[in-house]
Parts: C-alpha cells; sequence; structure tokens
C-alpha cells in the first residue's frame, strides 16, 4: 500500500519523535513535518539539526491541517496535550502516539478525540538510554516491532495507512488490545528498567570505596544493567506511574521467582539453580533465533581499554519537559 501524508505534526521532539522525523523524511513518507515542543531551548536544538520545515511551541498550531499526528512526549504530558490539540485536529486526520503504555493512553486521550479523528495508539519496541532531539536516528525502527492498539470504531483503512508507514521505516507491525500490550510489555521492557535501576541505585548507595572498586571492576553483568538504568528519568517515572497494575502483577511472579532462587543458592540446591539457569539460557536463543538481538560476546563493548574517566552511575536528567 502506498502511504504519504501531507503535513505530519510531531509533538514533542526527543529521541523517538526526531527518529520519525528523519525515517519519514527519508523514506518519503511525508510532505510537511511540523514539529511542537515546550521549550525553546528543545524547539531551537531541533531547528539547527534540521528535523522539520515548522517549529512551534504551541502544539494547537502544530496539528492545525495535518492529516497524521503523533504525540512524542513523556505519557505523563499526554492529558494536558490532548485537552489542547483536541479541538484543533483536522478532520479525518489520524492521531497516534509512541507512548511506552497504552492502555493509560486511551483513558486520558480517548476523551479529547473528537469524532471523524481515527485514534489509534502506537508503541515502536526500539529505543536506546539516550534522549532529547540529538539522539534520534533513521535507522531505528529497521528490524523492529511496533504495536498498534485502534480503538473501537477507526475504518480500518487508517489502520492500514498507519500500519503501511510504519512498515516503511523498517518495523514489523502487530495490532493487540492496549491491556494486553501493558502485559506483555510490564515483563518484557518496564521490569528490567526496575531491576535495572535498582541493582545500579544499590551501587550508587555503597560506601565511596566500594562504589570506586565497582566501577573500575564494572566490565562485568552489571556493566550492561547501568546501561538501562542511564535510561530517562522522567520518560520511566511515567511507565511506572501509568502501569502500576500490570507491573505489580508482574513484580509479584518475579518476586516468588526470586525467593526460589534465594532458597536454592540458601540450600546449596545445585539441581535447581541448573535448572533454571538452563531454561533462560533457551530463552535467549529464541530471541537471537528470532532476530531480535546478535550472539556477538562483545555486544556493546569498546575494544580499546581506556581507563574510563570520571562517569556518573546515572546520567543527569536531560530529557522530557515535564520535570
Ligand atoms: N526511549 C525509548 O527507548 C522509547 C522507546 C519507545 C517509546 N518511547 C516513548 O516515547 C515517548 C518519548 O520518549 P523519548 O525517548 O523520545 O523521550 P525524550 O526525553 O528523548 O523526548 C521527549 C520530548 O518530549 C518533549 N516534551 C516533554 N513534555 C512536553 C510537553 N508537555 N509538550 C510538548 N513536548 C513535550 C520534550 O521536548 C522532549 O524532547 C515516551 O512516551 C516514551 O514512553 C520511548
Ligand atoms: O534498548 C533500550 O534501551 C530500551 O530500553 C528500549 C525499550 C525496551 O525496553 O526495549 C525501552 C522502552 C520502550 O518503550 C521500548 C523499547
Amino acid at each position: 500500500m502506498s502511504v504519504h501524508f501531507k503535513k505530519l505534526a510531531l509533538i514533542g521532539i526527543g529521541l523517538i519523535g526526531s527518529s520519525i522525523a528523519l525515517a519519514a523524511r527519508r523514506q518519503g513518507l511525508v510532505e510537511v513535518i511540523s514539529i511542537a515542543t515546550r521549550r525553546q531551548e528543545t524547539l531551537d536544538e531541533a531547528r539547527d539539526l534540521g528535523l522539520g520545515d515548522i517549529y512551534t511551541l504551541d502544539a494547537t498550531e502544530a496539528v492545525r491541517g495535518a492529516d497524521l499526528v503523533i504525540l512524542c512526549a513523556p505519557v505523563g504530558a499526554y492529558r494536558a496535550l490532548a485537552a489542547a490539540i483536541g479541538p484543533h485536529l483536522e478532520q479525518g486526520a489520524i492521531l497516534s502516539d509512541v507512548g511506552s503504555v497504552k492502555a493509560h493512553v486511551v483513558k486520558v486521550v480517548g476523551p479529547h478525540v473528537p469524532a471523524g479523528v481515527s485514534f489509534i495508539p502506537g508503541h515502536p519496541i526500539a529505543g536506546t538510554e539516550h534522549s532529547g532531539p540529538a539522539a534520534g536516528f533513521a535507522e531505528l525502527f529497521a528490524g523492529r516491532w511496533c504495536v498498534l492498539t485502534p480503538t473501537s470504531g477507526v475504518p480500518q483503512a487508517d489502520t492500514d495507512r498507519l500500519v503501511a508507514f510504519w512498515q516503511e521505516m523498517g518495523s514489523s507491525v502487530e495490532c493487540m488490545d492496549a491491556a494486553h500490550h501493558d502485559m506483555v510489555l510490564a515483563i518484557t521492557s518496564h521490569i528490567p528498567h526496575l531491576i535495572a535501576y535498582n541493582i545500579v541505585g544499590t551501587v550508587a548507595d555503597l560506601e565511596a570505596t566500594t562504589q570506586s572498586e565497582v566501577i573500575k571492576f564494572s566490565a562485568s553483568g552489571f556493566r550492561d544493567f547501568t546501561r538501562i538504568a542511564a535510561s530517562d528519568p522522567v520518560m520511566w517515572r511515567d511507565v511506572f506511574l501509568t502501569n502500576k497494575d500490570a507491573v505489580l502483577e508482574m513484580l509479584g511472579r518475579f518476586n516468588e521467582d526470586l525467593s526460589m532462587l534465594q532458597r536454592a543458592v540458601r540450600n546449596g540446591d545445585g539441581a535447581a539453580l541448573e535448572a533454571m539457569f538452563t531454561r533462560t539460557r533457551a530463552i535467549r536463543r529464541s530471541i537471537i533465533n528470532a532476530g531480535q538481538e546478535t550472539a556477538a560476546p562483545d555486544f556493546g563493548r569498546p575494544h580499546e581499554q581506556p581507563p574510563t574517566p570520571e562517569v556518573p552511575l546515572v546520567r543527569e536528567h536531560g530529557g522530557g519537559d515535564d520535570a
């Protein structure tokens, strides 16, 4: 299906918004890109990077005449944004988003969507620990999944157009129910981030000498957690505030399994430990076989080893506008 939008409005222009701008432009999917954000500094950065054609601090102005509007801000900002832009959306437009949670988005944005506008929430399962307009790149979505959760009454032709838009940017697309999305993502994305924040937070609270040793010898399992725990604090604050039930459900299961492991360690139960570690290894193999990861043993590691300068354990907040 050929996909072409005359005006794409991106509300929020960080890692995901800028990646959409770059990918959509490169693939020739849109004629005009209008960009709205809340802070002048972010808008200037987007302009300097040449991400769009129209730059404004007024989201209502950005959506005027747009046939595709995508909310790309932290989900905590959605309710106010939807209330502001709702009355200004064009008849026949598609309104979507990229938020990491979906049921909450349907709940807070849905009531502000006028009749004649197709509301199709979305979530590209692609990202990095970096944020801001300069963090984006056109290839971010290539080979990654994008989940859409079309709301009731949306014409199939509009869903098909949005599916084609993401496919043109390199994604595979799956449509599902918002609540189901939130449960799946709770365990595949949200809990792993919570665990990473927790383990790196434990180190951050250690006394100074132990902490410097952890940093010095961090080329081990810990290092992989630090990448995830450097992710944007505002974005992740909002994820945990808005996917509470699914996260608590999965956290309950996680805690049960952790208690089982704790018991096995205490009792010296090698068989239980080995059985669990064998099952987890198989999951890793399935992810590699599905093309979602490479088996390269040095993935992400630098080849030469310069001494690491003073690096903060947790990156300072540089992302969303809402903090
Ligand atoms: N980072 C990831 O890995 C990832 C992956 C998939 C989806 N997401 C989702 O994408 C969305 C954006 O995440 P990101 O990583 O691009 O974050 P980011 O921090 O890089 O960018 C967010 C942008 O939103 C803007 N913003 C904040 N409040 C705003 C407001 N009230 N009005 C207008 N603009 C506002 C800021 O200017 C900022 O540039 C989030 O909802 C997040 O859950 C993130
Ligand atoms: O690779 C990373 O840095 C990510 O955490 C990306 C990741 C994920 O958990 O997979 C993070 C949040 C999103 O909503 C989607 C993707």
